[in-house]
């Protein structure tokens, strides 16, 4: 049976008779191929990327695995359309906190319709994608304190700026009640151990990044990074059975969203790699703070 994902934090959403992916509870997401040139783009990537094997198995790991295409009752009552088989990245999570971060310093690419520039590009100026090289497009974290999860409103994300984009990275990794209008600063209690460490977020990027430096098959416009982690296992952590403290944080890093990939025909895929760098170093600032 599938259902509308839980802990989907930006992109088209299946609600109010609209497509959008759904779940099963094999650990697989299915999103639906948009009708237009999207969707056969988002395949065509993934069949490539899944058989490229110039690309690193430790770079793959930072992939959802892809298992094919395939028609399923479509969430918006059509009926069956085919669907991108993924692996849900969140499904190993009981209580995952979740951000997506599109990077890159522009979202359209060179040959994009005059429409489709005007509409990104204007997204662009409005966020933080032309002053960062990157923009968070939406983020959930699990509230201990209230035991249930808080999510940022889209339109406030949307609507961030330097400061606020620097907010959300550390309200991510907050112990204390997150809000849209808190004037309490956040703690940053899980820095240290979802954004540091030797398998941290901050550690992954690296790695991601040493990748960027020299790949040139594939320019990733407008993607996103996905992160991903679990506060329960930290704040276990120290106390209880054996059992508990050894559940691992979890913490990770994947890319989504190929809908506008091209082939990199063997160029830096610069706007990827700059935004990327950008945003390494809000990381890294936070943990030096
Ligand atoms: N493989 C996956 N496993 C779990 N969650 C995922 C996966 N892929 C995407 N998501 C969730 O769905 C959201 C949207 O994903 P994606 O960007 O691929 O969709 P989209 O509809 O093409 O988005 P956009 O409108 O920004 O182009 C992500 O922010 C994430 O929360
Ligand atoms: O950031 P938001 O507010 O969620 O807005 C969406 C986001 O900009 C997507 O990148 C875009 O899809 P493309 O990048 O594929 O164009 C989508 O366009 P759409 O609504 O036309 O699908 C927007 O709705």
């Amino acid at each position: 049976m599938l259902k509308v994902p839980e802990h989907q934090v930006a992109g088209h959403i299946a609600k109010d008779g609209k497509l959008g992916p759904l779940v099963d509870d094999q650990g697989r997401f299915f999103k639906p191929l948009q009708g237009d040139a999207r969707g056969e783009n988002e395949a065509k990537f993934y069949e490539s990327f899944s058989t490229n094997k110039n690309v690193p198995d430790h770079i793959h790991k930072y992939f959802p695995v892809y298992h094919g295409t395939q028609l399923v009752e479509a969430s918006n009552g059509s009926g069956k359309l085919p669907h991108l088989v993924l692996e849900d990245v969140v499904s190993c999570y009981s209580n995952p906190s979740v951000m997506d971060v599109k990077i890159g310093s522009r979202t359209w690419y060179p040959d994009v319709s005059e429409e489709y520039f005007k509409k990104c590009i204007k997204k662009d100026r409005a966020t933080t994608t032309v002053t960062l090289g990157f923009r968070v497009s939406g983020f959930k974290v699990f509230d201990h304190q209230e035991s249930r999860f808080w999510r940022a409103e889209k339109k406030v994300v949307l609507s961030y700026k330097v400061n606020g984009a620097r907010l959300a990275l550390r309200k991510f990794v907050s112990s204390n009640s997150p809000s849209d209008d808190d004037d309490s600063p956040p703690n940053c209690a899980f820095a240290s151990e979802v954004y540091g460490g030797s398998d941290g977020i901050l550690a992954q990027l690296l790695e991601l990044k040493a990748w960027f430096e020299t790949q040139t098959f594939y320019h990733f416009n407008s993607c996103s990074i996905l992160m991903v982690y679990e506060n329960e296992s930290i704040l276990m952590k120290g106390g209880g059975d054996d059992e508990k403290k050894k559940k691992p944080v979890r913490a990770q890093v994947k890319l989504v969203d190929f809908a506008h990939v091209l082939d990199g025909n063997g160029v830096i895929d610069h706007n990827f790699l700059g935004g990327l760098c950008s945003f390494i170093k809000f990381i890294k600032d936070i943990l030096q703070s």
